[in-house]
This record gives C-alpha cells, structure tokens and sequence, in this order.
C-alpha cells in the first residue's frame, strides 16, 4: 500500500520550472532515498509533500490525504535549515516539538529521556543546546521531529555536515524508525547513505524523475568496470573487446591507470585474456561492480556532489 503518492507533480517559480511533471509512490514502512544534485528540485517537492507550499500542478496523496497540512500530526519532518532553540536543553526541545503536534510536554519530556539515553546521548541532558557538538545537536534535531511518533518521516538532507561515526548513528535511528513501521523518505546527494539504507531511490535530475527503483535495479542500469594500470594507450584499452568507453584515470609518463566501462552483459574476463594475448604491458587490473554513483552519472548525466548550476557552466 502507497503511503505517499506524487501524479505529474510540477513547480514553477515564475518563469523558471523547478519540478516537472514528477510522478511516484512510497510504499507503507518503506525507506525511499530522493536523490539529485543540490538545486535538482528536492526540498520543493518536500515541501509540496508537506503542504507548505502549493504544487503549480498534479496530485499529492499522502496518509490518505490530498493535503500534507491535514495529517501534519502524523508528518515528522527535519528541514535543511536546521536550528532548535539554543538556550533550551535537548529535553525541553524535543518536548517542545512533540507539543507542537499535539504530544503532551510530560509525556514529552519522558520519551525524550528515553530516546536520548537509548541514541548514547543521556550525558547531553545537562547542557544547552549551544553547547552541543554538531553531530549531537542534529540527533537531537531528530528525536525532536519523531518524538510524537509520526507515521511518515520526511528527512530533507538528514547527513549533511555530519562526521562517518554521527552519519552511521544517525543511519542507524532511520533504520529503527522504518523497523517500528515508519515510512521514511529523506533526500539526500550523497549515494552511499541511499545505497545502504533505502528499499527504494528515487532520482531527480533537473526537477524530472531520472529513476525509481532498487538499489540494484539502479546500480544494473550501470556497465560494471575494469581498472588497468600500465603503459597502455587508451586507445588500445577501447579495442579491446567487450570495452564500451575508455577515461584515463591517471598517467604518470606513459604509465597509466584506464577506468574502462564494460559493454552491458561482457564479465571483463575475455577484455583481461586480450589484453594479455596481445602483449599489453598490464601490471595491475580490478574488476569493479558498479555503485549507486556509478548509475547517477549515467542515469543523469550529472555529478551528485556537484549543484546543477556549476555542472551546467563547466559544460
Ligand atoms: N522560492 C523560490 N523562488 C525561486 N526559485 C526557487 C525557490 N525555491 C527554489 N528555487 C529554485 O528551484 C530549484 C530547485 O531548488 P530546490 O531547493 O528544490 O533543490 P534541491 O534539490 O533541494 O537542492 P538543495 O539540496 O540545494 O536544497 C533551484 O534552482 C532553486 O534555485
């Protein structure tokens, strides 16, 4: 069953169209990555989703509802912009959140103990939220937008600014968030937290749907690779046969690393034995399957780090 429905969704913005005809559902208790290079159209449609911005038009569906703010009190939602009252301390700030929603501040304040203690943050209770490290400010930013214990989580880039032991942490509690029957949606441009997290992506490129599907349904959309370091042209690598492009990695006088993209079915093995048979001077190679960033590229066109804006000057 759709938790969240989007049919030929569009935004416009005066003359500029930022989200074009965007249709796609998340399925009840499912995590979906929206994935796109900062300015690709996310936080819009978010936006959209929540009711806090009108679609130009199409449909949204989202609990059943065809307007986010009706079933606002089953939405948690952790914007871009982040930034809890800095005087308070974390449990007065997540109770205050679960207030907003209807959540009582007693009952508040005690699953905020709770789930502070349960995230390893029991110490943090004490301080103010200015005094807490980024990757502890943004955990209890969290907790505040599910205190009330919302059935959809909405996450507009949960991981941004965050250090790889507070992103797996934070990983971590979306994880937990789905396994007690959440649905989770989060947007993001870095592949690696989709790749592990999501039983679904979503990707945006130019405000247009590139894809929807599995990771591996993405990553197979993808050729898998062959790294060769030695003193080999390109040009011999791309003869070679099952070799569907050729980029130089590196080139050290002569001696290079070639990243080569197979053709879709070769295994590399019979490109590797050539290579070999006609004397080229291999002194390393790796077979490579391709990764959720691998399927970006290709799918779009577009690097995920980089914002469409400099991506479009640099061509
Ligand atoms: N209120 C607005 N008025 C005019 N243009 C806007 C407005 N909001 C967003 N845009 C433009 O729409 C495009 C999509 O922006 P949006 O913030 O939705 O992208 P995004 O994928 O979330 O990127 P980011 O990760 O940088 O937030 C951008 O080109 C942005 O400049």
């Amino acid at each position: 069953m759709a938790a969240l429905t989007l049919d030929g969704v569009n935004k416009r913005y005066g003359d500029f169209h930022a989200v074009r005809d965007l249709s796609f559902q998340v399925e009840k208790g499912s995590i979906c990555g929206f994935l796109g290079p900062n300015g690709a159209g996310k936080t819009s449609t978010l936006r959209m989703i929540l009711g806090l911005q009108p679609a130009t038009s199409g449909r949204i569906e989202i609990l059943g509802a065809d307007d986010g703010r009706k079933v606002r009190d089953r939405i948690g939602f952790l914007p871009e912009e982040r930034g809890l009252y800095k005087k308070m301390t974390p449990v007065e700030a997540i109770a205050f959140f679960g207030a907003l929603k209807g959540l009582p501040v007693a009952e508040g304040r005690k699953r905020a103990k709770t789930l502070l203690e349960r995230q390893g943050l029991g110490e943090a209770q004490k301080k103010k939220m200015k005094e807490l490290s980024k990757g502890m400010a943004q955990k209890v930013q969290l907790i505040a937008s599910v205190v009330h214990q919302p059935e959809f989580v909405i996450l507009d880039e949960p991981f941004s600014g965050l250090d790889p032991m507070n992103q797996q942490g934070l990983e971590a509690m979306i994880r937990g968030l789905a396994a007690n029957g959440a649905t989770v949606l989060f947007s993001t441009h870095v592949m690696q937290h989709a790749e592990r997290l999501c039983d679904k992506v979503v990707l945006l490129a130019r405000g247009k749907k590139a894809f929807e599907g599995t990771v591996d349904q993405a990553k197979a959309t993808s050729p898998r690779f062959l790294d060769l370091d030695g003193a080999i042209s390109a040009d011999a690598a791309a003869a070679l046969p099952g070799v569907a492009g050729v980029e130089t990695l590196s080139d050290v006088d002569g001696v290079r690393r070639l990243k080569i993209a197979l053709a879709p079915g070769a295994e590399g093995q019979d490109t590797l034995k050539t290579a070999f048979l006609n004397g080229l001077d291999v002194r390393g190679f790796t077979l490579k399957e391709p990764t959720l960033h691998d399927a970006f590229i290709g799918l779009t066109g577009d690097h995920p780090d980089q914002p469409v804006a400099s991506v479009e000057a640099v061509r």
